[in-house]
């Protein structure tokens, strides 16, 4: 890295002792300087112990603040107790607050307060790392904040206030709270009239489905302001300015563990605060020409669609009606008959059996980006005429019986599953894994159902495939020629045509359900389509562990 030249460097005193103490404009260091006593010593029994050395980027100093000794320190408008005595030649001082990094991708906010000589060298200290915060363009300055009081265990509104209000209040964020009054205010408040112009990001504090009303908002509301028809599958969508933050307080919150790595408010609140931003794909679906929906994460027909339609019929079960519906809908074997249409991802690095995962600063993403922003263009309009071939304008068709047909966007990874249903799926490429289960016993599909707690790879099956994919089509078998003006209707007639036909058969029913990132849709035949890094979030995607944490671990077993 560029030498840095250097801004400040003064000896302060902090606990205890004396410390060198430099500022450049990338990182704030703190070295003790060892005492005669402490040096004899430490020659001899801690060569390793002496002159402690810390450091912390600027670019994860919350703030910086001026000490009343006489009175305390003013902190998110409380006067506080000083904890530590300032000695004589020290009496004025000043406190750093910053990033920590924790166990298992948590941040957490820390304070270290040095004590100065003199009152001009503490004013130059905290004036002069108070102009390099100020530099840090990134970094929020007003937020839009919507809670959904309702979401998870129903501690949103608790969440907010008491974890990240005050770190946002330290950090000299301001914000316009909304507290939802029903399912989709913040949505159609974002797409009609929030004043975004005045707003650096929106936060929501709740679970996927909240994210979910946000990203549709965000989204519709840029499409609306753009001229942009949302309802043309083949129109490329303009980009959100402003990111997205998520305080986790729902009752999964996949999409906040696949892009932080962990669901705690206090870790999201802080990546808010100092600015991070990660690029997401969004899908678009459509029914015959028609938008239904965005989805994030997992778009999922058969097995995970049958799951989440029993579950909503459940809601009185709590969070156990995921566990029953999902034995149930194992029990009860059915497949899907259909023509599933994909236009594969050439020319990107990468494929779903990967070893290494999408991680912060992803490279995999880097380089597919630029790939999609070369060719999106043509490809994304060469496909209107598409034919139901084999292999026609560089898309496949595989017809078949399907237990599951489900497309994820990042690898679906969640506290119960940590590897996620496609562990090596990355987070903005501008693809989207489908993988396709097909018709196979039911000791099979358990089996591969086993494999996403697993070591195993999941994919490796006879009956499994996966693809990298750019767009894909499913139409169900008993409605291509269908225009599906109630599939639900449809859907039940043919049910009793076909077990009245096929009695042996075993009865699966003609259609399953999508499920779109935990909601039904109301259509089985849908069109999809990936728009590369159309959000930000406000997040780095997950942090590679630090060694010393693989090696605490690996010691510990
Ligand atoms: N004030 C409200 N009253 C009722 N429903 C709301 C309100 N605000 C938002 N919602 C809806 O509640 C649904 C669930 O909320 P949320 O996603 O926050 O929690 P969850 O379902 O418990 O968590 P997860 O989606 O992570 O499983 C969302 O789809 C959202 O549209």
């Amino acid at each position: 890295m560029e030498k840095q030249p250097r801004l400040l460097s003064s000896q302060l005193f902090l606990k205890n002792s004396v410390f060198e103490v430099s500022l450049n404009r990338v990182i704030l260091t703190w070295k003790e300087i060892p005492t005669k006593n402490k040096r004899v010593s430490g020659n001899i029994h801690h060569p390793f112990k002496i002159g402690t050395s810390h450091s912390v980027s600027v670019s994860e100093i919350l703030a910086v603040q001026e000490l009343d000794l006489e009175s305390g320190t003013k902190d998110d408008g409380r006067w506080q107790k000083m904890s530590q005595k300032p000695t004589e030649a020290y009496p004025y001082a000043f406190t750093v607050s910053y990033v920590r990094r924790a166990r298992k991708h948590r941040w957490r906010c820390t304070d270290v307060t040095f004590f100065c000589p003199e009152w001009a060298l503490c004013q130059q200290w905290v004036q002069t790392i108070k102009e390099q915060l100020a530099e840090l363009t990134s970094r929020p300055k007003h937020l839009l904040v919507y809670i959904n009081p309702y979401g998870g265990k129903q501690q949103g509104t608790c969440i907010y206030e008491q974890k990240v209000a005050p770190l946002f209040a330290r950090a000299s964020i301001s914000t316009d709270v909304i507290v939802t009054e029903h399912a989709n205010h913040a949505r159609d408040h974002l797409r009609t009239v929030a004043e975004l112009k005045q707003y650096d990001g929106v936060v929501c504090v709740g679970g996927d489905g909240m994210f979910s009303e946000i990203v549709h908002g965000l989204v519709s509301r840029t499409q609306k302001d753009n001229g942009v028809d949302q309802n043309s599958p083949e129109e490329k969508l303009v980009a959100c300015s402003l990111r997205i933050g998520i305080i986790p307080a729902g009752s999964t919150d996949c999409i906040c563990y696949g892009t932080v790595g962990i669901n705690d408010p206090v870790t999201s609140a802080l990546h808010i605060i100092v600015g991070d931003s990660q690029p997401m794909d969004v899908c678009s679906v459509h029914h015959n020409k028609t938008f239904l929906k965005y989805s994030v994460s997992l778009l999922g027909y058969g097995f995970y669609g049958d799951v989440l339609a029993d579950s909503e019929r459940k809601r009185w079960m709590g969070p156990a009606r995921y566990d029953f519906s999902g034995f149930k809908t194992f029990l009860t074997h059915h497949y899907y008959e259909g023509t599933v249409s994909f236009q594969p991802a050439t020319d990107t690095l990468g494929t779903p059996r990967d070893k290494s995962p999408c991680r912060a600063g992803c490279l995999t993403c880097l380089h597919n980006r630029q790939q999609y922003s070369e060719d999106s263009s043509d490809k994304y309009k060469t496909d209107t005429d598409f034919s139901d071939s084999e292999n026609e304008g560089g898309w496949r068709v595989i017809r078949g019986k399907f237990l599951a047909i489900n497309a994820a966007s990042m690898s679906c990874a969640c506290p119960r599953s940590p590897k996620g249903l496609s562990p090596a799926a990355h987070l903005a490429d501008g693809t989207t894994d489908l993988i396709l289960v097909r018709k196979c016993s039911r000791f099979n599909f358990l089996r591969h159902l086993i494999r996403h707690t697993s070591k195993d790879d999941q994919f490796d099956m006879t009956f499994v495939e996966v693809h990298r994919v750019r767009r894909f089509r499913f139409l169900p078998r008993h409605c291509q020629n269908d225009s599906e003006q109630d599939l639900r209707e449809n859907g039940k007639r043919l049910f009793g045509q076909i077990c009245r036909d096929h009695p042996a058969r075993g009865c699966s029913p003609a259609f399953s359900s999508w499920n779109c990132d935990g909601e039904i849709l109301p259509h089985a035949a849908i069109e999809v389509g990936v728009h590369c890094q159309l959000i930000k979030l406000f997040a780095r995607g997950i942090e590679e562990p630090p060694v010393f944490e693989d090696v605490a671990a690996t010691c510990a077993i």
